[in-house]
């Protein structure tokens, strides 16, 4: 008699670089996954020559990974479902994933995109329990280029639950001597931080693209950390969260990072180039594109002075070139550091 196949103990959904990369580590940690695309055509490159010809070229892919299109398959997984995709596109995955989820069974849902609900404005945690609220919910975030992790190259993250028992629970699962997740009970912070961080790589990237100089780009970095803890008041995110691998960790990577595609997107608007010609070039989400504008709103709505995210989001708006940018947010008047 046939038997039943087991479940893998990971499903992940989205096969970007992140999602592959993530499914990479769990196979060094000897997990068993299964990486759900929506394109058909790329599972089947994935199954037939296990390597990422799209998103991930020249890294095989290890054994302990499988390949599927169909998303009822992910809903198996025993472990937790690492959610992916850009965040732009999670509110469409949550929906299709949905039905095939067990509420009874409740497997834990570990948000990894970093972004927020353009729709909403909300943390896609919040966007997630709002879709499926039966499951405990989590985000994993952090200084975290994909190549680097698909290779096994060393490198640390944080992985964030409201109840911090779960976080430390998935922190043992995913872990391995190359990927070291810290627990934290934070998760709206680190959510913010991740979106945040893209948002200030961009600046960097402009900034780089001007040739303004590495004084520039340290100023904006310190600056656009005082941003950030001026929003964290109001919304109630940790400090520790702030100097944390998600903030201070993932800023320091991706506002210098050439493998940022925030950062050479930036560059790119920098050198002159116009936004719709850049993303039309490229296949890879940058994610801060998207950030920038509900960044700003969510500061004006606490009432948080951000100029340097409102600059970004004049500049991807095309409402204002970037000399004249640049030109106010020098001429702005001196004031305390703090
Ligand atoms: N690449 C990295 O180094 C890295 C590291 C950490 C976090 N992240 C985050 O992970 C998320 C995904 O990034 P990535 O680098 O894997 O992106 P990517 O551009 O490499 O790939 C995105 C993948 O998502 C799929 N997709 C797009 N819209 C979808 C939808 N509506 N439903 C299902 N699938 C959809 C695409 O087909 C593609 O397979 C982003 O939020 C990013 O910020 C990326
Ligand atoms: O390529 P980016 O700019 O999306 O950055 C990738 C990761 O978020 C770095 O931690």
């Amino acid at each position: 008699m046939d038997q039943e196949p087991i479940p893998p103990e990971f499903g992940i959904v989205g096969a970007g670089a992140w999602g592959t990369a993530l499914a990479q580590t769990l196979a060094r940690a000897g997990r068993s996954v299964l990486l759900w695309g929506r394109d058909a055509t790329l599972v089947r490159i994935l199954n037939s020559r296990r390597e990422n010809t799209r998103y991930l070229p020249g890294i095989p892919l290890l054994e302990g990974i499988s390949f599927t299109d169909r998303l009822s398959e992910i809903a198996e997984a025993r472990h937790a479902i690492l959610l992916v995709t850009p965040s732009q596109g999670l509110r469409s995955a949550c929906l299709h994933l949905s039905p095939f989820l067990d509420p009874h069974r409740a497997v834990p849902l570990v948000v990894a995109a970093k972004g927020l609900d353009a729709e909403s404005d909300q943390p896609l945690s919040a966007l997630v329990k709002d879709l499926i609220p039966a499951h405990p919910v989590a985000v994993l975030s952090g200084p975290n280029f994909a190549k680097e992790v698909a290779v096994g190259l060393p490198a640390a993250a944080v992985i964030a639950a409201q109840n911090v028992a779960l976080a430390e629970k998935l922190a043992e699962q995913i872990g391995s001597s190359s990927f070291r997740p810290y627990a934290s009970s934070d998760p709206l912070g680190v959510e913010i931080c991740g979106a945040f961080k893209n948002v200030l790589a961009i600046a960097c990237g402009i900034a780089q693209g001007r040739h303004l100089g590495d004084n520039a780009r340290a100023a904006l970095i310190t600056r656009g950390m005082a941003e950030l803890m001026r929003l964290a008041k109001p919304l109630g995110i940790q400090t520790e969260t702030l100097v944390g691998l998600s903030g201070l960790g993932d800023i320091v990577l991706t506002c210098n990072g050439l493998q940022s595609r925030n950062y050479t997107l930036g560059i790119a608007l920098g050198e002159g180039m116009k936004l719709p010609d850049i993303l039309a070039q490229r296949r890879s989400v940058a994610e801060g594109v998207y950030a920038a504008a509900a960044l700003h709103r969510i500061g004006l709505k606490a009432g948080v002075e951000m100029p340097i995210v409102a600059a970004v989001d004049s500049i991807l708006a095309g409402h204002a070139g970037v000399e004249d940018v640049i030109a106010k947010l020098l001429a702005r008047p001196l004031k305390r550091e703090i």
